[in-house]
């Protein structure tokens, strides 16, 4: 089979010609996956213009129904070509099967379909206003698009965290210029073509390759014609576009890195909090923002914990993505097996005990090139050491123990980052109770990663700035303009 060329898909079409090419290169053995068209300056440009073209066009005049329509049709599109899309995430990031076929394709089409019936739902923010001389007013605020938007992701679930960002951007009537990483290009050329079967008029949907420093990334985020950025990746990648929005004074919208933390209170039920645990820790070979890095377990229960979750990590089955048993796939890249590595040579350094992998798996010859680390779990670890203080980003946790809830909830709260925690207890009260202590965005109580696309989605401290998702994604993809209609007869000399 020829290897493809993927290439920019602006203004409604795949372009031809790029001035330079890069290589995307398998996880699961090192094999060339695809050449990539990078995108260069003129290309974000005409990308720009094409946008702008569809917001004074045809696209412009979409009424709030017909664009619900048309995300529908995407969804719809997204499921005629599951199979595509599921091949091509696979290829792009060795994710097991089961795993890309159940989160990430299928919240792809589950994203669009969110949006447009929120988008359909969504009323006007209104007031009857009431003067203290007795006149009265109404209040109306319509929301208008806030144009090109640049949509800049990662490559650990990049058609997932893609989509997520396109359908409420789309369903408010903007233009995107969506850049994937360099990592992961091949389900976001797929995207392309289904915008284009589904009927998106030419210009609204732009996609540009390329990686971040002085390519696509930073010629999109520095151009002047974008009107707003949404990022999820890497907390200092946000700072430095922060700092490229602040010129223009665009608006960002941040979902970055994370810390998170797992309480496990002595009056759970362990083997419940053993199953959530797991996956929170191990699902996608931990590469998911989202994730446990740090799990807090009561003394009483804390032996039978980690002997339970050892257990389990033990029991995971790295391989091929197409084999059904296999539940773990590599890290993204041997450069990210490198950062990932350095944590686990640094907590043996530091005293901690590996009850649970430690090293690199040895797979065979057909794997050998790929980028594959072993699922680990420390003891013995401060709460001090980098493992349990820096965002990994990899199947990798510290287990330590706590004797009191006031203690478990300081453990938790003592770090910069702000994403996600999980609280684990038979006691409802004290669930509600330290969920809310949590300083986080999303506090989850004996779950984790179970998502309704209508709440609040995003972190505080270095894990962003903003929250997506239902009305929230629709106040970031949208400009107010408030209208006050004067409803009495008179107005004051
Ligand atoms: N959601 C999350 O919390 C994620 C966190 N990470 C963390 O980030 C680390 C590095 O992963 P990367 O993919 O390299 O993250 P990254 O933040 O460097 O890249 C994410 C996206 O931003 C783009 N980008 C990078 N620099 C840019 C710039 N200056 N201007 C505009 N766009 C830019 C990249 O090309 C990519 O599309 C991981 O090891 C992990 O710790 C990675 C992926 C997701
Ligand atoms: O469910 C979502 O919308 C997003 C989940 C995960 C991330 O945002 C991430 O890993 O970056």
């Amino acid at each position: 089979m020829t290897t493809p060329t993927l290439r920019n898909f602006v203004g409604g079409t795949f372009l031809d010609a790029a001035a330079a090419t890069f290589e995307k290169i398998s996880p699961v053995d090192g094999s060339l996956v695809a050449h990539v068209a990078e995108a260069d300056r003129g290309t974000i440009d005409t990308a720009v213009k094409a946008g702008r073209a569809a917001l004074e066009g045809r696209w412009g005049r979409f009424t709030a129904h017909e664009r619900a329509a048309l995300l529908r049709r995407i969804a719809g599109r997204i499921e005629e070509r599951f199979d595509d899309l599921l091949a091509a995430e696979i290829a792009d990031t060795g994710k097991p099967r089961d795993l890309a076929r159940d989160l990430d394709v299928a919240r792809a089409a589950a994203n669009f379909r969110a949006f447009a019936d929120i988008i359909a739902a969504e009323g006007l923010d209104s007031y009857l206003t009431e003067m203290p001389d007795g006149r009265r007013a109404l209040n109306y605020a319509l929301r208008k698009p806030l144009g090109v938007v640049a949509v800049i992701v990662p490559w650990n679930l990049p058609l997932l965290l893609l989509t997520w960002k396109v359908a409420p951007a789309i369903a408010c009537g903007n233009v995107v210029i969506v850049k994937p990483s360099e990592e992961t290009p091949s389900s976001a050329t797929v995207l392309a073509e289904i915008m284009a079967e589904a009927g998106v008029p030419d210009g609204v949907f732009n996609l540009v390759h390329g990686f971040g420093p002085n390519s696509a990334g930073e010629f999109l985020t520095t151009h002047e014609g974008i009107d707003g950025i949404t990022f999820t990746g890497e907390s200092s990648t946000g700072s430095t576009i922060m700092r490229a929005a602040a010129p223009n004074v665009r608006p960002v919208s941040f979902e970055l890195g994370g810390k998170n933390a797992a309480l496990v209170f002595a009056d759970t039920d362990v083997d419940r909090a053993v199953n959530g645990l797991t996956r929170s820790i191990f699902t996608n070979t931990g590469q998911v923002c989202l994730c446990t890095e740090r799990v807090y377990i009561e003394r009483p229960i804390f032996e039978e914990v980690a002997a339970g979750l050892a257990e389990r990590a033990k029991a995971l089955v790295l391989g091929n993505p197409w084999d059904a048993a296999t539940t773990t796939g590599p890290l993204i890249s041997l450069n990210h097996r490198k950062k990932v590595f350095s944590y686990l040579e640094r907590a043996r350094e530091q005293g901690g005990t590996a009850i649970a992998g430690g090293g690199i798996p040895d797979l065979g010859d057909d794997l050998a090139g790929g980028a594959w680390i072993e699922p680990t779990l420390w003891t013995g670890l401060s709460h001090d050491a980098p493992v349990m203080r820096e965002e990994i980003f990899g199947p990798v946790a510290g287990l330590i123990p706590f004797d009191t809830e006031e203690e478990a909830v300081r453990l938790a709260n003592d770090t910069r980052y702000g994403l996600a925690a999980s609280v684990w207890t038979g006691d409802l009260e004290r669930g509600h109770r330290v969920a809310g202590r949590m300083n986080v965005g999303i506090s989850w109580v004996n779950t984790w990663f179970m998502r309704d696309l209508r709440s609040p989605f995003g972190g505080s401290g270095l894990s962003g700035i903003g929250r997506e998702g239902g009305v929230h994604s629709l106040h970031f993809y949208t400009e107010p303009t408030n209208v006050c209609v004067n409803l009495s007869e008179v107005e004051p000399a």
